[in-house]
């Protein structure tokens, strides 16, 4: 089974339809492992929560091209390997990454073979509508995620070959459905 990646906007709806198919199917789907550098907090498990490595180990392991991605959040490291994401489908999953644009060109330098959907909102104005009753932004940080999302929006129109498939949210059970088949075309002979 390939790996899924599931990219939009901010707010396009990716957790709630993703939340809707892992209810639906408990068993199917994986999240690759990620990496860090941070401590390992009480109750954590190595290889489990996080694999915990040393900023020397992820730095040579970055630089020798073993990451999709990776960025420092208040001084330590996270990352999602390569390999990370190959040991879920050798677990019997499939995995599925929800992550932006830059994960999603990442991915595409890679060797894994993925399928690539994107979620979009009905329009901009939406979006922000959304965001807004979600409540979860201050002003500053919905602004930034607005003007992301136009630049994702328009990266997608313009470069109609980056996405396998287009979903628009507007009707949530509808999208659901468009997204649930796409996941599951693959299994069709
Ligand atoms: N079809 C829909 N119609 C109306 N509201 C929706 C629809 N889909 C999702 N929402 C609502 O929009 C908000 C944003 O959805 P959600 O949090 O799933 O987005 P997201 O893409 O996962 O965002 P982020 O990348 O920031 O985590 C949520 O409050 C959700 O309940």
């Amino acid at each position: 089974m390939c790996p899924i990646v599931f990219s939009g906007p901010s707010g396009a709806g990716k957790s709630t339809i993703l939340k809707r198919l892992f209810a639906e199917y408990p068993d199917r789907f994986g999240f690759s492992v990620s990496h860090t550098t941070r401590v390992m907090r009480p109750g954590e498990v190595d290889g489990k929560d996080y694999n915990f490595v040393t900023r020397e180990t992820m730095l040579a392991e970055v630089a020798a091209g073993k990451f999709i991605e990776h960025a420092e959040f208040s001084g330590n490291l996270y990352g999602t390997s390569i390999a990370a994401v190959e040991a879920v489908a050798a677990s019997g999953r499939q995995c599925i990454l929800d992550i932006d644009l830059q994960g999603v060109l990442a991915v595409k330098q890679t060797h894994l073979n993925a399928r690539y959907i994107f979620l979009a909102p009905p329009s901009l104005e939406e979006l922000e509508r959304r965001l807004r009753a979600r409540g979860t932004e201050t002003e500053e940080s919905l602004a930034k995620r607005l003007a992301t999302a136009k630049r994702e929006l328009a990266y997608a129109d313009e470069h109609p070959g980056t996405h396998d498939r287009v979903v628009v949210n507007n009707d949530l059970d509808t999208a659901y459905e468009e997204v649930r088949q796409f996941v599951f075309e693959e299994d069709q002979p």
